[in-house]
């Protein structure tokens, strides 16, 4: 068993020990240890000389994620191959012979195609509203319609739920929408591009229907789920023989990329879900602003929440700070972290890498940058910087949170695109996702207004005026 990981207690042991066939999902607030779980039941599963035993595949979001996750590795897990969904994608294509150079559409292209296409539909139609909505609106469309692995007109029309929150799409209009979908796959085509992010889920999971050699790994345990979408989900139930497992483990109240689908789209064949309730990381009082958060009316409404228990840990209230100036959030900030820095874990976390640069210029140069490609994880005190999204999964003993004004929380742009309430939505998930790694302290900056995605309440917090 992984020697550097806690104990697994209570429910954390049924998990462990749930069927070694089949499809089974643990459910669980911030903090309540899937990912630590994630990590036994591969070393379970993969386990030499049990009738069970097979090759083990973990797979996660990112890619700092994988990178913790193969620190936390112990040398029992061997057989255990960790690494993103995206890269097992590409790497099972290749072996398949259908990944050549370059065939993937980057954003940037994507971006420019979808564009595109919606300008050429335009043309075939009268002047109409639809059009003039804008292009985030198409990008995440076209997004939703591709993860979901819809295929034709007549299943984008009979689906039920279509479009992110307050913009669901006219029946009416979605064969227009259809259209335009089609439109950027022939120009996409055009250009040598054969995936996007998108649908690259969908045509491994094509790929597997066809695929008649021996699977390659027996079991697969999904971390961080809930950002998988339904497509990742069944190409992976595909991936495995018949008597292998998939567990999934997910937190819905983290779910910060895709278009906020429910992972029961999926269509595993869960018998019972497992919820894990217990907070083994935040201290009570980071806790209970975790809770107030999500019960933020923004949060409403999610299937498959879990609520935590109370932890046992006391600690400081998260400080709230009113600076009168970014230039003096930066400062303190900025004091801060350096100090803290020589004996604790410190992460400074943005809303997106322009404000990241904001304050990471005036960093000492032994911080480091959470993001996509970093290959190694040092433990211990040291500083830490990245966006909410590069902090998934993650934990520091200090959390640093700039910039929680009005004016920048939910993201103007955000709400430009797709209206206040599914701006309130997503960022309040980023907002909790951010404050629940934090372990033991928490300082929350704003200037003027703070953000409304905050609770109000005056007991959360110990206020200060720097
Ligand atoms: N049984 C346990 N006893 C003591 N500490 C534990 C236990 N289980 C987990 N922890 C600790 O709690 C913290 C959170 O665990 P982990 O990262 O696995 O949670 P998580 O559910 O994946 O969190 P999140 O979804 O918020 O990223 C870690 O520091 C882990 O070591």
């Amino acid at each position: 068993m992984p020697k550097s990981l806690p104990k697994p207690l209570r429910k954390q042991r049924e998990v462990l020990y749930l069927p070694v066939a089949g499809h089974s999902a643990v459910l669980g607030t911030a903090g309540s240890g899937k990912t630590t779980l994630a990590l036994y039941r591969a070393a379970y599963l993969s386990t030499a000389d049990m009738p069970h035993s097979g090759r083990t595949l973990l797979l996660t979001f990112n890619q700092a994620l994988v990178t913790y996750l193969n620190h936390l590795k112990p040398l029992a897990l061997r057989n255990v191959m960790i690494e993103t969904y995206h890269k097992f994608a590409r790497g099972y294509l290749n072996s398949r012979g259908k990944m050549s150079f370059n065939s993937i559409c980057d954003p940037d292209l994507r971006r420019t195609l979808i564009e595109r296409a919606v300008g050429n539909v335009t043309q075939h139609y009268e002047k109409s509203k639809f059009f003039d909505r804008p292009l985030a609106f198409f990008l995440d469309e076209i997004g939703w319609i591709l993860s979901h692995g819809i295929e034709t007109e007549e299943q984008y029309i009979a689906v039920e739920r279509v479009g992110r929150v307050g913009t669901t799409l006219a029946r009416k209009l979605r064969s227009v929408m259809f259209e335009i979908l089609k439109e950027y796959l022939a120009l996409r085509t055009q250009q040598g591009k054969l995936y996007d992010w998108d649908d690259i889920a969908y045509h491994v999971r094509q790929e597997y229907l066809q695929d008649d050699r021996a699977r390659r790994y027996r079991h697969i345990i999904i971390d961080e789920g809930q950002d998988f979408s339904p497509e990742m989900i069944r190409s992976l139930a595909s991936a495995i023989p018949d008597d292998g497992s998939l567990t999934f483990f997910g937190d819905v109240a983290q779910q910060i990329y895709g278009q906020r689908t429910s992972w029961r789209f999926a269509g595993l064949t869960v018998p019972q879900t497992w919820e894990f309730k217990e907070n083994y990381r935040n201290t009570k009082q980071i806790a209970r602003l975790g809770l107030a958060i999500s019960k933020m009316p923004y949060f409403e409404g999610i299937a498959d929440m879990v609520e935590p228990t109370s932890p046992r840990a006391d600690g400081p209230l998260p400080t709230i700070a009113e600076c009168d100036t970014r230039a003096k959030q930066i400062e303190v900030a900025l004091r801060v972290a350096k100090e803290s820095g020589k004996t604790k874990s410190v992460a400074l976390l943005f809303k997106d890498r322009e404000q990241e640069r904001l304050i990471s210029s005036g960093l000492p140069n032994y911080a480091t940058k959470l993001h996509r490609d970093m290959n190694s994880w040092n433990d211990g005190p040291g500083i830490y910087y990245g966006t909410y999204h590069s902090a998934k999964g993650l934990e520091f003993d200090l959390v640093i949170l700039p910039f929680l004004e009005k004016e920048n929380l939910p993201d103007p742009e955000h709400i430009a695109s797709h209206g206040e309430e599914d701006a309130l939505t997503h960022d309040g998930r980023l907002l909790y996702v951010a404050v629940t790694r934090a372990r033991t302290d928490l300082l929350l900056l704003y200037t003027g207004e703070p953000t409304p995605l905050l609770p109000a309440k005056p007991s959360l917090y110990g206020r200060v005026s720097p």
